[in-house]
C-alpha cells in the first residue's frame, strides 16, 4: 500500500472551504501519493456496518447453511440480545421494544382478533406463522432454554428492518456461486439508520452496491417533512401482517375474493384453473375486477367454451361481459354483508376489563393498562381497514349496474 502523506496546508484549507459550501467528507480526506498527486485516503477504517449471513460474528457461529438466512440472522441478535458489549448494542436499543411488537404485529394479537383479519391477511399470517416455526424448529437447539418468545421477537425484528441485498459486496469469484443459490428469502440485510425510513407509496429507492446501502433523495424536500423509502409494491393486508401498519391512501391495495370465489368451484374446476394459471389471487380494486377474476368468474358462469376462448386470448370476452358483472356484483353484495356483520363485531370488542384471553389472568396494574391499549390500537387498525375493504367492495359494485353494465 503506498504511503498517505500530508497534501500540504493549501489543500486542507480548500477542504475546509468545500465542508463550508455543503460537500461533507465523510471518513476521507486529500493525502498526497508519490507518482500520483493528490488523491483521497481513508481516514478512518471503513467497513460495511450490515448486519448480514456475511458479517464475521455471524459467519463463526457456523449455523447450518440449510437454515434460512432469516432465523439464523434472528438468532444471532438472540444470542447477543443480553450482551451489553455487542458490536450492535446502540443500535439494538434503538429498537421497537416487545410490547411495541405485542401491539402492532398480528402475529402477536389474541386469535379472537387474529381470526376478525380479512382472509388475505389470515393466509398471509399463516405461512408467516409456518416460516417463524421451522425457522425455530431448526435454530432452537443453539439457543438456550425457553429462548423462543426472544427468538421470535428477533425474528420479527429481523421482519421488519431488512431490506434488499444481493452480497454485491462478495468477490466476483464468490459471487455467481452465490446468487444462483439465493431465494427471495435469502436477500436480507440489515443496515443502521436505513431502518429509521418509514414506507410509503412513493419514496426514495434504497439502492444497493459493495460498499453499503445509499438513500438518493427522489424529489425535492422542505426542512421537516418526513423522507421515505418505499418497501415494495405491497398491499395494506401485506403491510398490516408483514409490518404492522396500513396506509391510508395505498396506491397497491387491492380487496381479494379467494375465499367467495374458490369454495363455490367444483374439483375438476379447480384442476383447470390450476392447469390454465387462474387458481386465486382475484382481486377487486374501487375501479376495476382484475383480469383473474374476470377468468374464475367465465368459468363459474359461462359455457367451458366461452371460458376458454377467453383465457386462451382468442376473445376479449366483451359479448360475454354482462353475465359476468351481474356474477360479480351478486359476490360483492355477498361481501358486503360479511364486512357488516364483521364490522359489527369489531365495533363491539371490549378493550377494557373483560375480553376471553383475560379471563383468570392475575395481571399487574402496568400490564393491564398496556394490555388495553394494545386491544384498542388493534381494534383501530382492524376498523380502519375492514372499512377500507367496504369502501373499495361499494364503489367497485356501483361500477357495475344491476343488470351488468359499467356505468
Ligand atoms: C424499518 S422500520 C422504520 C422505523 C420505525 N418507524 C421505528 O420506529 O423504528 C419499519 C417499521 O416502521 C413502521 N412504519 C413504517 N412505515 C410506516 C408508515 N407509513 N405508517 C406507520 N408505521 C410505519 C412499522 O412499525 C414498521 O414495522
Amino acid at each position: 500500500m503506498a504511503a498517505a502523506l500530508s497534501p500540504g496546508e493549501q489543500h486542507h484549507f480548500f477542504a475546509k472551504w468545500a465542508n463550508e459550501q455543503g460537500i461533507e467528507m465523510n471518513g476521507v480526506a486529500p493525502a498526497k501519493f508519490v507518482g500520483r498527486g493528490i488523491g483521497i485516503v481513508a481516514a478512518r477504517d471503513l467497513e460495511v456496518t450490515l448486519i448480514s449471513i456475511d458479517s464475521k460474528p455471524i459467519r463463526s457461529r457456523n449455523f447450518p447453511k440449510s437454515f434460512s438466512i432469516h432465523g439464523r440472522l434472528a438468532a444471532h441478535l438472540a444470542l447477543t440480545y443480553s450482551d451489553l458489549d455487542s458490536s450492535h448494542r446502540p443500535w439494538q436499543d434503538i429498537w421497537p421494544s416487545e410490547q411495541d411488537f405485542k401491539t402492532i404485529l398480528p402475529l402477536n394479537w389474541p386469535t379472537n382478533l387474529q381470526s376478525l383479519l380479512p382472509a388475505a391477511a389470515q393466509d398471509l399470517l399463516a405461512a408467516q406463522q409456518k416460516k417463524l416455526e421451522k425457522d425455530w424448529k431448526d435454530l432452537q437447539s443453539f439457543l438456550p432454554p425457553d429462548s423462543k418468545d426472544l427468538f421470535t421477537y428477533t425474528w420479527m425484528i429481523v421482519n421488519t428492518r431488512c431490506f434488499y441485498w444481493d452480497y454485491p459486496n462478495l468477490p466476483p469469484s464468490r459471487l455467481p456461486k452465490k446468487r444462483q443459490s439465493l431465494t427471495a428469502d435469502d436477500c436480507y440485510a440489515m443496515c443502521p439508520f436505513l431502518d429509521y425510513f418509514n414506507h410509503t407509496n412513493e419514496g426514495c429507492e434504497p439502492l444497493h452496491d459493495a460498499s453499503g446501502y445509499a438513500v438518493i433523495s427522489n424529489r425535492d424536500y422542505k426542512a421537516g417533512e418526513e423522507v421515505y423509502v418505499s418497501y415494495g409494491s405491497h398491499n395494506n393486508d401485506f403491510l398490516l401482517v408483514e409490518y404492522g401498519f396500513i396506509l391510508a391512501q395505498n396506491n397497491c391495495d387491492v380487496t381479494q375474493l379467494d375465499h367467495l370465489i374458490l369454495p363455490k368451484f367444483a374439483e375438476a374446476e379447480i384442476e383447470t384453473l390450476k392447469e390454465d394459471g387462474f387458481y386465486g389471487t382475484y382481486t377487486v380494486t374501487n375501479r376495476c375486477v382484475c383480469h383473474r377474476t374476470q377468468a374464475a368468474l367465465r368459468l363459474q358462469t359461462l359455457p367451458a367454451r366461452r371460458y376458454r376462448v377467453f383465457v386462451s386470448g382468442a376473445d376479449d370476452g366483451s359479448s360475454d361481459q354482462k353475465r359476468v358483472d351481474i356474477r360479480c356484483r351478486q359476490l360483492l353484495d355477498e361481501y358486503a354483508r360479511e364486512i357488516i356483520h364483521t364490522e359489527d363485531i369489531v365495533d363491539g370488542l371490549v378493550v377494557k376489563g373483560d375480553l376471553e384471553t383475560r379471563v383468570g389472568e392475575e395481571r399487574s396494574t402496568k400490564e393491564a393498562v398496556e394490555e388495553d391499549k394494545a386491544r384498542a390500537e388493534q381494534k383501530d387498525i382492524l376498523a380502519r381497514r375492514w372499512k377500507q375493504i367496504r369502501d373499495v367492495v361499494n364503489s367497485c359494485s356501483r361500477g357495475l349496474n344491476s343488470d351488468g353494465k359499467k356505468d
